[in-house]
């Protein structure tokens, strides 16, 4: 497989690729180049440089992800990759700290103007008096954005004994208090904040945030800070602002272009500027190159990602819980539709005990995912799965219990059409995949390789003709299940087999007396 990094990237992140694909490097790209060349890559590792537009996606016939190493994916067309069915995951823990810390350093290199006061001396000047500053210690500071970044900065501020004052309607106040920080609106913090720092995503209701409105109400002594998107602040109202004295600094890491042009403010002795520099540590670029290869290589290779964008994101210590039911999820789903030959109408998945009480929305997908796959092949995956099952008007039915049964946990996938249907239950013990029940029968059985299921009348003289053919047939059986009912009922058989049985072998099983079907899953 292909990957194309579009944008430069950590070596360890490269070279961690590398050990797995045929990796191109090539920055710089305009759009048109981008669009002639995305079709032969199965995955995009970009920064923010790149912009992945419905254009380059629609090109993109063969991409199956694309990876952002870092937080903003402002550059990437989400719903046209959704639609398409690719996965976008980004890095979002790699660059936080480091974005924070630039954060602080913009605001103190703008309080005692370090980068005036430099070029000053650099210019052969010694100007001390002009280059009086401020104290934070004691002043507020007003935080818009408390989630990673913005909450990593407020830390850090109460380090230099700070106060602050926080916006951000998604964060309660138990959040708040946990942070030792005021909740107040925009306004208010406009009208009381010494210093105030943006650490939103840019979205129809962040874009000019701090505008000619906040500005006329800030103090002017005020100092601004945007290390998080250009557009957040209004790039015009704040030059206005700096210009007629309205407010005392401004402190930019990012424009509403990158590079700017004809900005109303770079220019100006009263703002600190520097180019994007946030996730520019050496510490950062490691860890967001390093996490995003690894989430490249999982999702190429079958697997689940950690921070997709386009499904819910999975936080690290939820995926440490739920990582072997997402296997077994995906695993269940692809034996059942196999053993219903991709014929159905509805999808129930119930899960039992303490796997009930997890965030069970990854394991449904995965589970959907895996059901889907035996018709759709590899181009399902876990962003449009739910919208391929809606567009075959399959129905998706999630039952939950905690009440613990035989095992801890359990996953049964039932998929039924009319009045035909199949189910196939399925645990995790010690991280190992059980299968242990099918069609209600209990088996146990490791879910790998190729297995043959099949239903016969429960009397001598079945089993071992069945395994008579395999074996003139050089198959090796490494396991057999045979569920238990009742003298002459009928029952069910699972057998383990080491390699492929093709259907003149399976249909001569059919035809041994008292087998009544049999089919092949491969896992
Ligand atoms: N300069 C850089 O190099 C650099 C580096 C990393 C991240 N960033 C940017 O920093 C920003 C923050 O990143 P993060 O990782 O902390 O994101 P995050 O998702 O952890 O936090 C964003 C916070 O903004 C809040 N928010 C959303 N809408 C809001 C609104 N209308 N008003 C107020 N708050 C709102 C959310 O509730 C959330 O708490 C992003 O824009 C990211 O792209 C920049
Ligand atoms: O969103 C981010 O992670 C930052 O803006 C960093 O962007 P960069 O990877 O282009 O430095």
């Amino acid at each position: 497989m292909k990957v194309l990094v579009s944008d430069s990237l950590s070596e360890e992140g490269v070279a961690k690729l590398e050990e797995h694909f045929d990796v191109e490097v090539s920055t710089g790209l305009s759009e048109d180049e981008l669009v002639e060349k995305i079709g032969e890559f199965d995955a995009l590792v970009i920064r923010s440089g790149t912009q992945v537009t419905a254009r380059v996606i629609e090109a993109a016939d063969k991409l199956k992800i694309v990876g952002r190493a870092g937080v903003g994916v402002d550059n990437i067309d989400i719903p046209a990759a959704t639609e398409k069915g690719i996965i976008v995951v980004n890095a979002p823990e790699g660059n936080m700290l480091s974005a924070a810390e630039h954060t602080i350093a913009m605001m103190l290199s703008m309080a005692r103007n370090i980068p005036q006061a430099t070029a000053s001396l650099k210019a052969g000047k010694w100007e001390r008096k002009k280059f009086l500053g401020v104290e934070v210690n004691g002043k507020t500071l007003g935080v818009i954005g408390l989630g990673r970044i913005g909450a990593e900065v407020a830390k850090r501020a109460q380090g230099l004994e700070m106060n602050i004052l926080a916006y951000d309607p998604f964060v309660n106040e138990d959040r708040a208090k946990e942070l030792g920080v005021e909740l107040a609106s925009v306004k208010n913090i406009a009208k009381r904040a010494d210093f105030i720092t943006v650490h939103t995503p840019l979205t129809k209701e962040t874009r000019n945030i701090l505008d000619t409105e906040e500005f006329d109400l800030m103090k002017p002594t005020a100092r601004v800070i945007n290390c998080a998107r250009g557009g957040i602040i209004n790039e015009d109202a704040l030059g206005q602002a700096l210009k007629n004295d309205k407010i005392a600094g401004a402190a930019i890491d990012v424009f509403t272009n990158e590079p700017p042009e004809n900005c109303s403010f770079v220019g100006l002795e009263n703002a600190v500027v520097t180019p994007h520099l946030g996730a520019s540590t050496e510490e950062a670029q490691v860890n967001v190159a390093v996490s995003v290869a690894e989430e490249v290589i999982s999702v190429l290779n079958g697997g689940p990602a950690r921070s997709t964008i386009n499904i819910p994101s999975i936080k690290p210590e939820i995926m440490s819980t739920i990582y072997p039911y997402l296997e077994l999820a995906e695993t269940l789903g692809s034996a059942v539709s196999q053993l219903m030959d991709g014929n159905y109408e509805k999808v129930e998945i119930a899960y039992k005990g303490d796997v009930a009480g997890k965030d069970t929305r990854h394991l449904t997908l995965a589970a959907l995912k895996g059901v889907l796959k035996t018709i759709m092949g590899a181009a399902v995956n876990y962003v449009n799965a739910p919208s391929i099952a809606k567009s075959r008007d399959i129905e998706v039915i999630e039952s939950k219990s905690e009440r613990v049964e035989e095992y801890s946990s359990s996953i049964t996938i039932k998929l039924s059409k009319d009045s035909i249907s199949k189910s196939i239950t399925g645990t995790v013990v010690e991280d190992d995949l059980r299968i242990i029940m099918i069609d209600g029968q209990r088996v146990d059985l490791a879910p790998s390789g190729y297995m043959i299921v099949s239903n016969h009348i429960n009397r001598p003289n079945v089993i071992g003709p069945c395994c008579m053919i395999l074996g003139d047939n050089e198959i090796n059986i490494s396991g057999m299940q045979v569920g238990r009912v009742q003298i002459c009922g009928k029952t069910i058989m699972a057998l383990n087999v080491d390699s492929e049985v093709s259907e003149d072998i399976l249909e001569q099983i059919r035809h041994v007396d008292g087998i009544i079907d049999a089919k092949l899953v491969s896992l």
